[in-house]
């Protein structure tokens, strides 16, 4: 997991001029939140990386509610290596730390980061967990933006699907689904902790809602979708199956394929199914598995544009083509007329899970 030294928190002093007010501030703005919240640091550890030391890939888990990013302050010390490598919708940025000054990095804690190993000095840092306190539903109100949103709302709730294969027309949709672009936890699931862009886009779907006559809630999706690809490593002869003893871990051109990069060329299907939301008559957490079409879910951000959590690849299998099955979790804002019921048996498919 991570080969560092850690000193004890308790055994560390840190006193911060009055400009670190001014830099929270600053890394609040640039972390996309709004202006009447606050970025409150919480010394999380000292670490001290000695040559040959490094942290592997990790995110850091939300261990306060209201936990929404990391702070890296590196200590002045000569080394080289030792890089903060972040990475965040699939683009990857390098930090790293300076000879004669401080240096401070902060990111969303759904971010992957790394350090890589120091090749030569020590390398010091101190952590922090910025946790987030105020409140970013007042303005949104007044946006002239919500008037759309919601104008936006009854069309949708008022519009006929296209049903595909068919010249038939099916009933108005009775929920919308839309995707967030952060990553949250379960627990981390709160209208107060949304991150970045979601904060300012839940503010006004949620004023939007209000305004439309909709019920609104969080909730957590799990996303399957099934493209077809190919191996470009691969030659002819292997999509016709003899490739058998190629890779002694990849017994039937079947495996895990996280490490590989395929071609996707077209997506054939995808399914999204809330498991979890916060109840709308309880405002807790509860299970749920609920299947939503295609036509009930909106993102700004696609699918395919995140990181899946698991993805395999199937080959060449003599009845269908090679295909490439990706699972994602995205947090969702879930709308629905108001008094209409999320359920209504009949429309679209719906089980209960526990709760
Ligand atoms: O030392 C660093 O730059 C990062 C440390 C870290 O990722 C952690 O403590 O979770
Ligand atoms: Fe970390």
């Amino acid at each position: 997991m991570r080969d560092t030294w850690e000193i004890p928190k308790e055994l560390v002093r840190v006193q911060w001029t009055e400009a670190f007010t001014t830099v929270l501030d600053g890394m609040r703005a640039e972390l996309g939140l709004p202006p009447h919240c606050r970025l409150m640091p919480e010394l999380h550890s000292m670490l001290l990386y000695e040559t040959g030391q490094f942290f592997v890939p990790h995110q850091d888990s939300e261990k306060d509610d209201a936990m929404v990013a990391t702070l890296v302050v590196s200590l002045p010390s000569a080394h080289t290596g030792g890089e903060l490598v972040i990475e965040h919708q699939g683009r990857t940025k390098k930090y790293r730390g300076l000879k004669t000054a401080v240096s401070l990095v902060a990111f969303y804690s759904d971010c992957r980061h790394q350090v890589l190993p120091v090749k030569t000095g020590n390398r010091v840092t101190l952590t922090y967990n910025l946790l987030l306190t105020g409140d970013s539903q007042a303005a949104a109100a007044e946006n002239p933006l919500v008037s759309e949103l919601a104008a936006g709302l009854l069309t949708h709730f008022a519009t006929p699907v296209v049903l595909p294969y068919s010249s038939r027309r099916g009933e108005p949709p009775t929920r919308l689904a839309y995707l967030l672009d952060h990553e949250y936890t379960a627990r981390g699931l709160s209208w107060s902790r949304l991150k970045g862009s979601d904060t300012v886009r839940g503010a006004l779907l949620r004023a939007a809602a209000e305004r439309a006559g909709c019920e609104i809630t969080l909730a957590l999706a799990e996303i399957q979708e099934t493209w077809d690809a190919y191996d470009p490593d691969e030659d002819e002869d292997a999509w016709y199956g003899h490739h058998e003893d190629e890779d002694p871990d990849d017994h039937e051109g079947r495996g895990s394929a996280n490490d590989r990069q395929y071609v996707l060329q077209d997506l054939i299907e995808t399914s999204t199914t809330l498991a979890h939301w916060i109840g709308p008559e309880t405002g807790r957490l509860e299970d749920i598995s609920l299947d939503l079409s295609d036509a009930e879910v909106a993102s700004t951000t696609p699918t395919a544009d995140m990181t899946p959590y698991s993805s395999e690849y199937e080959g060449y299998m003599g009845n269908y083509g090679n295909t490439l099955d990706r699972w994602y979790r995205r947090a969702a804002l879930v709308i629905w007329p108001r008094g209409q019921g999320l359920r209504r048996p009949g429309r679209g498919v719906s089980r209960m899970g526990a709760g």
